[in-house]
């Protein structure tokens, strides 16, 4: 099987996720605008596309005979139907990346590999792709090879991490990093609320909220220590942040985090079983 060449991208649904790593694909020089092809039944969507020099066409089947790598982002419940719809068109040497939350690699092959054996994988990516700053995590398909593995790696790599992991991680990992964006956005405008409750005026208190929270995930990745080891760096004796952190546990601040993502991951392998 000869292995996916880098250049033709196609995304079947254009929303706000196939926007994100569209967008991140370009900016990290990975592909131009026009190697970029997209479907999506809202015209808004497709104008998103056209307007940074995709390719907007009016069928599935136009993404597929046009793209190399394909791309499912349409939303869960979709996937088979788009699949389903194009596998005429699908051949080996393509593949089929589906980010689809909840939606397993058996589900994704019967459906895409009607005709032939079209080597299928799947990734939870997250919307901070469009930065290069993604969180990333796949599982291969059974008609997978070495070379569409790294294919998916570069891609990903380029706009921020990737990691493998076995298909049964990837609904914690969807409430991890998939959804986590979500939750970090909730973090940073409280803080900045707290900001302004303390007299900040907004337009200072959200860049501050924003930057510590980039800066303080920064410590983690690049020093290597452990985040309680930075946490205690921090809190002075008998000073502010001890005060602080003293309320935020007082209000169960870790247990709502590790709640979250396992609401989340729950929620994922709910819809893995419909
Ligand atoms: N948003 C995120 O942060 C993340 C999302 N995901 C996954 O990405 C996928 C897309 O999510 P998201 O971008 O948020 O959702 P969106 O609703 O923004 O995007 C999906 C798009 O697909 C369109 N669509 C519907 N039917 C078809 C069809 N038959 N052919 C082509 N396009 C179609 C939808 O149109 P319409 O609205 O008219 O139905 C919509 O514009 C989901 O499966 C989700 O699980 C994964 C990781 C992170
Ligand atoms: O909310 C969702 O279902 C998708 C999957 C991960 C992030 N957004």
């Amino acid at each position: 099987m000869s292995p996916v060449r880098p250049g033709t991208i196609g995304f079947l649904g254009a929303g706000q996720m196939a926007e994100a790593m569209a967008r991140g694909f370009v900016k990290a020089g990975l592909c131009k605008p026009e190697d970029i092809t997209a479907y999506d039944p809202w015209d808004v969507r497709r104008q998103v596309f056209e307007e940074f020099g995709a390719k907007a066409v009016t069928t599935n089947g136009e993404v597929v005979r046009a793209s190399e790598t394909v791309f499912v982002s349409v939303k869960p419940n979709y996937v088979s139907t788009v699949l389903e719809e194009t596998s005429g068109d699908l051949s080996p040497d393509q593949l089929i990346v589906s980010i689809a939350a909840g939606v397993p690699l058996e589900k994704i092959e019967a459906a895409a590999c009607k005709s032939s054996k079209v080597p299928c994988v799947r990734v939870m990516p997250n919307t901070p792709c469009l930065v290069g700053a993604a969180a990333c995590a796949y599982a291969a398909g059974k008609h997978v090879s070495e070379a569409n593995g790294k294919r998916v790696e570069e891609l990903f790599g380029a706009i921020g991490v990737i990691r493998k992991v076995p298909e049964n991680l990837l609904d914690a990992v969807t409430g991890l990093s998939g959804s986590g964006p979500a939750y970090v956005y909730l973090a940073i405008e409280a803080m900045a609320d707290g900001g302004v409750a303390a007299g900040l005026p907004r337009d200072v208190a959200l860049p501050l909220a924003a930057q510590t929270v980039m800066g303080a995930a920064k410590m983690v990745l690049e020093t290597g220590q452990h985040p309680g080891a930075l946490k205690d760096n921090v809190c002075s004796p008998g000073g502010t942040t001890i005060a602080g952190v003293r309320a935020l546990e007082k209000n169960g601040v870790r247990s709502a985090f590790i709640e979250g993502v396992n609401a989340a991951a729950d929620r994922a392998r709910e819809m893995s079983r419909m």
